[in-house]
């Protein structure tokens, strides 16, 4: 049972975990060593100041703060005994994990987690209690982890409306620098590329850079800290990336179609490698319905009860904007089987669909 929390570190994730389990009717004391992150977390509802003296240890606390920091936190957390389990989120483990037993930590009620849900927005404002419905949620327990601990934290990451993984922490570093690590880089870079551009260049930036650069707007001190701690891992995949682009550039110079046409494709299948909501492939182009909607209050809101209706779940909404046209494209993902069903409904609605 996880009925009461402590969340030391009040940030994006900190204040995101807080918020959903405090909407599951858990009790959560909520710690921050910058006062004003902690104000405004408790004034948003994620639960209330962790008191200087606490009587009980909570089922669980979450250590939420930056890499670098967490071995630290988590000891003080420990000798001030304010939960029974402890876990942290940090976006690395072998560093972390080495760090925490350097310092003697007890290592049999620390679990090691990283929730895989997140923004490029830091601090408690940009927190959301369902930042981390249908993803991954790493557990890195080792081979000492009381096994009771690695439930608890396993329910913790499900009232979050995540799906727990358990996973080696060396594996883990591995596979978080090809998916999260070296994207970021990769798109710091192609980001970067952009204080090349002029006004002209700018102004036609259009969904395709944005889509790309997203991630590299994230915190500077955040991700030098996560890309210090998974050196090695994000250097291999980095090498791997710039050998493609370097190959690819030389083949453009060289009219050479080959070399850019292999690595497209290779593109497009590692793209489709990619899964969807809770671990499902993603959706797929047939079970993806395009309505024009009118960009008017309360249009998309008409188009939602018109799915409900029709007793259709939307999976997923993309909306695409038409600059100066009083119009948007709302790309609906639905399961393949009710395709047919919501736009038979929303045709006879009056809904202009395309497939
Ligand atoms: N940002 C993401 O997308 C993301 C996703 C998953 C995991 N993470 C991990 O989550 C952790 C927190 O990241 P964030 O994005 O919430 O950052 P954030 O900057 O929004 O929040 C970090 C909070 O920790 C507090 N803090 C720092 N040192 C502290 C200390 N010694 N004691 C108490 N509080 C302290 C800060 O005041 C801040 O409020 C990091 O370890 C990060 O790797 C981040
Ligand atoms: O969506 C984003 O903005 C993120 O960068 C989230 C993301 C990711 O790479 O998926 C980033 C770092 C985390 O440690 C976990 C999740």
């Amino acid at each position: 049972m996880v009925e009461s929390a402590v969340v030391v570190g009040t940030g994006l994730i900190g204040t995101s975990i807080a918020l959903a389990l405090h909407q599951r009717g858990v009790d959560v004391a909520l710690s921050d060593r910058d006062p004003a992150a902690l104000r405004l977390a408790c004034d948003l509802g994620a639960g209330r100041p962790l008191a200087q003296e606490q009587t009980e240890p909570a089922d669980v606390a979450v250590v939420a703060v930056p890499p670098g920091a967490v071995p630290a936190v988590l000891r003080d957390a420990q000798r001030r005994g304010l939960a029974r389990v402890y876990t942290d989120v940090a976006s690395v483990k072998s560093s972390v994990v080495r760090r925490v037993a350097e310092l003697g930590c007890d290592l049999t009620s620390y679990v090691p987690g990283h929730p895989m849900g997140g923004r490029e927005r830091q601090g408690p404002g940009a927190a959301r209690a369902d930042l981390f419905l249908g993803r991954s949620w790493a557990l890195c327990p080792a081979a000492g982890t009381d096994p009771a601990a690695v439930k608890t934290v396993t329910l913790l990451a499900e009232l979050c409306g995540a799906d727990p993984l358990v996973v080696d922490e060396a594996a883990h570093d591995r596979a978080v620098a090809l998916v999260s690590h070296a994207p970021h880089a990769v798109s710091a870079a192609v980001a970067a590329s952009l204080l090349d551009g002029d006004a002209t260049a700018l102004a036609l930036a259009g969904q395709g850079v944005r889509d790309m650069t997203r991630i590299a707007g994230g915190d500077v001190g955040l991700w030098r800290e996560i890309l210090g701690h998974n050196a090695g891992p994000v250097a291999a995949v980095l090498e791997r990336v710039a050998a493609d682009l370097a190959a690819a550039a030389a083949a453009l110079r060289s009219g050479d179609p080959g070399v850019v046409e292999d690595l497209l494709e290779r593109g497009r299948a590692g793209h489709a490698r990619v899964p969807g909501k809770r671990g499902a492939g993603p959706t797929p182009d047939d079970a993806v319905l395009s309505v024009v909607i009118p960009d008017e209050p309360g249009a998309l809101g008409r188009l939602f009860a018109a799915a409900a209706e029709a007793g259709v779940n939307v999976e997923d909404v993309r909306i695409d904007h038409s600059p100066g046209l009083p119009l948007g494209v709302a790309q609906l993902s639905v399961v393949p089987e009710a395709r047919d069903r919501l736009a038979r409904a929303l045709t006879e609605g009056g809904w202009s669909v395309h497939r």
